[in-house]
């Protein structure tokens, strides 16, 4: 059914709220201001709590509005429809308002303070308009064998033969090993992670550092990637599974760690001997500049529930003598229960939780574990809001927040809040 909306504001998931007859319907492709037609979802019924829909045609478009830059990502009456830019359709300021919009609702709705949250761009994508920053992309192979995208509400997959949002050295990498020609198993999920060359001489004499996953199955390059990453001036080399976690942007590893290494030390004062919990620790991002760049003698206990991400974090330490470091694998909740006397009482506690948040069990645990700081890195900021309410419950006070546009083209967006007691 097609119908004519004034859209309201910004919704979640790169959605915008109009309303039919009262009832809440959840607009795709669309932006505040615009009177647009859409498309609504089939089935819709008269008990729906909210209906969904998808803008088919722009009636009065906002100074926000742009053609998209990658029209395969688009709406589906453009011939889009594969997902991956929620936001293609928005200029790039237009997407930092989206994004510093929703994150301070957030916080004002579930976390109760009232904050402003500008939205920082990361170095390059102005330039690159938003496109070519992913160091890891995946895709599904179609019946050719091809790599494609499935196309929204169908079961038809699209083929592609490149990836806008793509770092250029991940798409030379394609080029180079042919992966656009296909040749998969139908339905084989196709993984590629390159990382970015933060070194060219290195680069040059790095040629296998990317890895081709079939099925999280090694295809072509390393299983191990080397990653490196400066922080005020000192270089850290990582060794990160193909398979695990490391951050998608080429800049977010940068951006985050940096800014985290700040915040703790503005907050440590001094302190030559702290204890530092970094929980969701991954493959040690964190980790290794809290154990070099704080006080002189910093311990750590490091928590992360994959335990080859907790191998390779180990070995990261190992390789920069960091033996003041207990790296440990499990579920946070439950190894927080059972800390060593030494490490019991952090001075500061990093956290980088999955989408889910670290929960207000966590949170609780943190509190009476007696951090003076907390530094939270969230990559959504609805669970960030729902654990700020739990840790201003236990005493806590939100001193700085900042947010990073480590998802350009997508409504997602990094989070950074350090909390005080
Ligand atoms: C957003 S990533 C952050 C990793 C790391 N800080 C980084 O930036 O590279 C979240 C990490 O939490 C881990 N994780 C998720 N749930 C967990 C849990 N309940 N206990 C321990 N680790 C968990 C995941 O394996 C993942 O590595």
């Amino acid at each position: 059914m097609r119908t004519e909306v004034r859209i309201e504001r910004y919704a979640d998931q790169g959605r915008c709220v109009a309303h039919i007859d009262g009832r809440v319907v959840f607009v795709r492709f669309a932006l505040p201001g615009e009177l647009v037609r859409i498309e609504l979802d089939e089935p819709c019924d008269r008990d729906d709590r909210f209906w969904t829909g998808e803008v088919v045609e722009v009636l009065e478009p906002s100074d926000d509005r742009v053609e998209p830059a990658w029209p395969l990502a688009g709406p589906l009456s453009q011939g889009g429809g594969v997902g991956g830019a929620d936001l293609v359709h928005v200029s790039l300021p237009g997407q930092l308002t989206w994004k510093a919009v929703t994150v301070s609702e957030q916080m004002n709705r579930l976390g109760h303070v009232d904050v402003a949250v500008p939205i920082e761009r990361m170095p390059g994508d102005e330039e690159s308009g938003g496109l070519n920053w992913r160091t890891r992309i995946e895709m599904i192979a179609d019946e050719q064998g091809k790599p494609s995208m499935r196309r929204r509400g169908t079961h038809v997959r699209v083929p592609i033969d490149t990836m806008p949002l793509a770092t250029r050295t991940l798409l030379d990498v394609a080029e180079r090993e042919q992966v656009w020609d296909g040749g998969f198993e139908p339905g084989a999920q196709i993984r590629l992670s390159v990382p970015e060359p933060r070194n060219i001489a290195a680069h040059e004499t790095q040629r296998d550092n990317f890895a081709v996953l079939i099925d999280g199955v090694l295809n072509a390059g390393s299983q191990l990637l080397d990653e490196q990453v400066t922080i005020n001036g000192t270089v850290f080399n990582y060794k990160v599974d193909a398979n695990g976690f490391w951050q998608i942007h080429r800049q977010a590893p940068i951006a985050l760690a940096t800014h985290v290494i700040n915040l703790v030390n503005g907050e440590l004062d001094g302190n030559i001997a702290p204890v530092i919990w970094d929980l969701y620790s991954g493959s040690g991002l964190f980790t290794l500049p809290l154990a070099t760049l704080t006080g002189e003698r910093t311990r750590m206990l490091s928590v992360e529930g994959a335990r080859v991400a907790v191998k390779n974090a180990q070995r990261n330490l190992r390789a920069m003598n960091l033996s003041d470091v207990d790296a440990r694998a499990g579920d946070v909740s439950k190894t927080l229960e059972r800390v060593p006397a030494h490490l019991s009482r952090p001075d500061a506690v990093v956290l980088d939780p999955p989408r889910a948040g670290a929960r207000a069990k966590v949170c609780r645990q943190i509190a009476e574990a007696g951090a003076r700081v907390v530094v939270y890195i969230a990559c959504d900021p609805t669970s960030l809001a729902r654990d700020t309410a739990t840790l201003i419950a236990e005493g806590y006070t939100l001193k700085n927040i900042r947010a990073f546009d480590i998802y350009p083209m997508t409504h997602h967006v990094e989070t950074v809040a350090l909390f005080t007691r």
